[in-house]
């Protein structure tokens, strides 16, 4: 379809997207993540464990996902009832004892979904928190189970037909809760099984702020050799410490994935400069640096079929960038859902995500009373700190005809906000990738966001001198979306794909709101140029995992970083 629409605007047939070709060099990959869509989700970290790994197994890679069996008394539970006891099963060493573990299996799209059992994981309440939203405060055993499960997996589990996946893997290992997995590898497998010389480890972040940091006394708990201490100390700056005699020393285990994984990989490139400065680091800046010649930044892509505005099953009315007729049927839909007046001409403006710190909620809070003097509709979904959810309820009664807070987790209404509305605000004080802008721009929905990340990745700020000639710009636009992997230079000829902001403050962002409103009142001819530059890119997983295997085969080439014994190491 976009190929026809660059042919309606341009008036020549432009190239076709790329073949699909396999790649000559078929790996075993093994990633490791906490939470996977559908099974187990909280966020952006889900969706991306659930979709590229079937675009691995797309390009010829063999691909297994670990994460837990979890049973939580929620509709998900459901998803986990076509997974096969493997009948295969693990003893891991940690916590001064021996705990059984079992795998549970399920292929989709070719990927080997791999549930780490174990009673744990099976309790009433949230992922990594209780229904009051207090985190378990076992989650250190949780994850250290999970990160050694996951390490036995691909040598104990018999895949019927096919055999083990053998030692010679490479290991993804997303965020802290899987951060032990380079360390084990690295100072168990390597130093005392003879194992997984031929493996290697990736570190991925996506969420730096979560460390997964305790006391330094819960170091025997982990089940690593103590030698291996120093890679995971961490201490605390002065001023975070708690009291005069606290040293601040804990056992940061995202810290030792950095500083013993092959390589670390983090979802946007601007974000992978970013953490290596004191503002985006937290804390991690010095070994980040240091790790600097193996770190690289991929953007995400999207599930094509997932978020889908011509066929996504949570919306009434279809289209796609050739005919956006559907999307203002969404549009009235989503406002007659909400209880606001059906008005074509107001902008309806959305939000969704969790509400904390990272997410930038209090910036729309801080901004209600300037936003609701103008002509337009807001609707936030989310949930997390009780006092931001307290604002949208008490903003939801105090401008009961132009806003609606949605308090929780809704798949279903997130893909109809998407749809529905015309502006999508994502004022994020640090985004590594993003996926909410993505989806949108897929779905002719404008991003207005913070200039950080992924977001200033992945946003084309509108460019007002397209209006000399909006199809000249859609085309250069258009064009620009041809072959490898895009032309930014090309891009930002076109219209643009929303705005960004440059420093977290009401009035930067007011500015873009209120421009991009007044756009979409006064030049619906210019709208539709942006949103057909939005909706023409290709933000498949394609252009992605070419880029991720590349990464895999970089780590396979060079020898591995943690082989020598760790006296002769260098330290960090
Ligand atoms: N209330 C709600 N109801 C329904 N759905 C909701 C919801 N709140 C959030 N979601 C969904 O959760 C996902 C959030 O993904 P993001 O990538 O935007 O952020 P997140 O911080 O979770 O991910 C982290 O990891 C990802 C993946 O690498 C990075 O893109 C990102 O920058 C990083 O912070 C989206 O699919 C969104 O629709």
């Amino acid at each position: 379809m976009r190929v026809e629409q660059a042919a309606r605007v341009t008036g020549v047939t432009p190239r076709p997207p790329p073949k699909y070709e396999k790649t000559e060099w078929p790996l075993s990959i093994v990633f490791v993540s906490s939470e996977v869509t559908p099974w187990s989700k909280t966020g952006g970290l889900a969706d991306v464990c659930g979709s590229l790994p079937r675009e691995l197994v797309k390009r010829g890679h063999r691909v297994m996902v670990v994460s837990p069996y979890y049973q939580r008394g929620t509709k998900e539970d459901k998803y986990f009832e076509g997974a096969f006891d493997t009948c295969s099963n693990a003893s891991v060493g940690c916590f001064g004892a021996a705990h059984e573990v079992g795998f549970m299996h399920q292929i989709h799209d070719g990927v080997d979904f791999v549930f780490v059992k174990h009673d744990c994981y099976e309790r009433p309440g949230g992922i990594y928190a209780d229904a009051m939203g207090n985190a378990w405060d076992d989650n250190q055993f949780r994850y250290t189970l999970l990160s050694h499960a996951a390490c036995e997996a691909p040598l104990k589990i018999n895949f019927e037909g096919k055999g083990t996946y053998g030692d010679e893997v490479v290991f993804v290992a997303n965020d802290w809760h899987a951060g032990l997995v380079p360390l084990v590898v690295a100072s168990k497998y390597r130093q005392y099984w003879n194992t997984y010389h031929n493996a290697r480890t990736i570190t991925v972040i996506h969420n730096i702020l979560h460390q997964g940091s305790e006391p330094a006394t819960t170091f025997p708990n982990l089940g690593i050799p103590d030698d291996w201490y120093w890679c995971l100390e961490y201490q605390y700056p002065e001023h975070m410490r708690a009291h005069e005699l606290d040293l601040g020393l804990v056992v940061n285990i995202l810290k030792g994935a950095v500083a013993t994984s092959d390589r670390v990989l983090t979802v946007s490139e601007g974000y992978a400069e970013e953490i290596c400065t004191p503002l985006g680091g937290k804390g991690l800046e010095g070994i980040l640096t240091e790790r600097k010649h193996r770190l690289d930044g991929v953007v995400n892509g999207i599930d094509l079929d997932e978020w889908n505005p011509a066929n996504d099953p949570h919306c009434e009315f279809p289209y796609d960038v050739s005919n956006l007729a559907g999307k203002l049927m969404n549009k009235r839909a989503l406002q007659r859902e909400l209880g606001f007046d059906v008005r074509d001409d107001v902008p309806l403006l959305g939000f969704i995500g969790r509400l904390d710190w990272q997410k930038g909620p209090d910036l729309i809070r801080d901004s209600i009373a300037e936003m609701m003097n103008e002509d337009v509709q807001l609707v936030m979904l989310g949930s997390g700190i009780g006092e931001l959810e307290g604002f949208m309820q008490w903003a939801e009664a105090t401008y009961n005809d132009k806003f609606r807070g949605w308090v929780g987790f809704n798949v279903p209404v997130a893909h109809r906000i998407t749809a529905g509305c015309d502006i999508l605000l994502m004022p994020s004080r640090f985004e590594p990738c993003g996926l909410n802008q993505l989806y949108a721009m897929r779905y002719g929905t404008l991003p207005i966001a913070h200039a950080t990340g992924g977001l200033n990745d992945t946003i084309t700020r509108h460019n007002p001198f397209a209006l000399d000639d909006p199809e000249v710009a859609v085309a250069a636009a258009i064009a620009s979306d041809e072959g490898e992997d895009g032309n930014r230079e090309m891009a930002d000829l076109g219209p643009g794909t929303g705005w960004l902001f440059d420093s977290m403050d009401t009035w930067s962002f007011m500015y873009c709101v209120s421009n991009a409103c007044k756009l979409f009142r006064e030049n619906p001819r210019m709208w539709r140029a942006m949103q057909i530059q939005a909706m023409s890119q290709d933000l498949s997983w394609y252009h992605a995992a070419l880029k991720w295997e590349k990464i895999f085969e970089w780590s396979k080439i060079d020898p591995p970083h943690c082989e020598i014994k760790q006296e002769h190491h260098h330290h960090y």
